[in-house]
């Protein structure tokens, strides 16, 4: 994965993707390790990837990218489905014989250039992610990643957090079908990538999209949901977001929202989950 970005916190450790947290001895983590080395069945593909025959598209109901070109760069962005936003996308595997540049794989390949750390004007709101470039509505960024955990890790960590007073760097993505529903812990607060910089806003110009690179473990994806242009300051919904058909839920302690946007609720997303 081509990622040339750092921490300048050298207590932090960068990674490029999520990695899997640490051991544990329950059924929990046997079935995340389980899901983490499963890898789905991939394309059979050998000149391009037609959605009419590329296996990863059809699991995908459709197309996940177009591509459009700005500046000589080609810029690649989500196709949001047709009435529905929910089914899982699959993006080509290490085992499909497609070409790495197929138009398939676009979140393995790493963070857009471009991004940006340094502190928020509201110096309370700690560092930001901001992009130097415009970004167009429906770009994919980059992904927010960090440790996968099981959702009792994730508990401890979150009420070690909340007794030292840290903040909260988690995040539960549930996805739900109608049968069931899925949660995904993902910890970035000691091994991150840039992902972990993007602040919340009750009126975001990202959202959060689970995608499926190579195992059954989605990686976070952020994609731009406006237009974004140079120097401003990326970000997206900490709690649910309806308007994309996935419940990203939060827990952070009941904390004043600094987003200072005209639809600002007052607080930062405060769920159980
Ligand atoms: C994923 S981190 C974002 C990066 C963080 N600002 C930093 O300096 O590392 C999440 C934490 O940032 C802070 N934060 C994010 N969005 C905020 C907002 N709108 N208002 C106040 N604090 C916010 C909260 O402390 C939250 O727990």
């Amino acid at each position: 994965m081509n990622d040339n970005y750092s921490h300048s916190d050298n207590n932090l450790l960068y990674i490029t993707e999520s990695i899997l947290g640490p051991k544990e001895n329950t059924p929990e983590y046997e079935k995340l390790l389980d899901d983490y080395n499963t890898q789905y069945n991939g394309c059979y593909c050998k000149q391009g990837c037609p959605d009419s025959v590329c296996v990863c598209l059809q699991q995908s109901h459709g197309n996940n990218y177009d591509r459009i070109t700005i500046n000589g760069e080609d810029v690649f962005r989500i196709c949001w489905k047709p009435n529905d936003n929910t089914y899982p996308m699959y993006e080509c595997t290490s085992k499909c014989p497609c070409n790495p540049t197929c138009g398939n794989r676009v979140v393995q390949r790493g963070p857009i250039d471009g991004l940006t750390v340094r502190p928020c004007e509201n110096k309370q709101k700690g560092l930001g992610l901001f992009t130097l470039h415009l970004i167009p509505n429906r770009a994919f960024i980059c992904e927010y990643a960090g440790e996968i955990i099981t959702k009792s890790q994730a508990l401890a960590r979150i009420q070690e957090n909340e007794s030292k007073k840290h903040d909260n760097y988690i995040f539960c993505l549930n996805e739900h079908t109608s049968t069931e529903t899925t949660q995904t812990f993902v910890d970035p607060s000691q091994f991150g990538n840039i992902g972990r910089y993007i602040n919340h806003s009750c009126d975001p110009n990202c959202c959060v999209v689970p995608v499926r690179c190579d195992t059954l473990i989605p990686k976070l994806a952020i994609f731009a949901c406006k237009d974004i242009q140079p120097n401003e300051e990326l970000t997206f919904r900490y709690g649910t977001d309806c308007e994309f058909n996935h419940s990203f839920i939060t827990k952070l302690t009941a904390k004043n929202c600094l987003c200072n946007t005209d639809k600002c609720q007052g607080y930062l997303p405060f769920n159980d989950f």
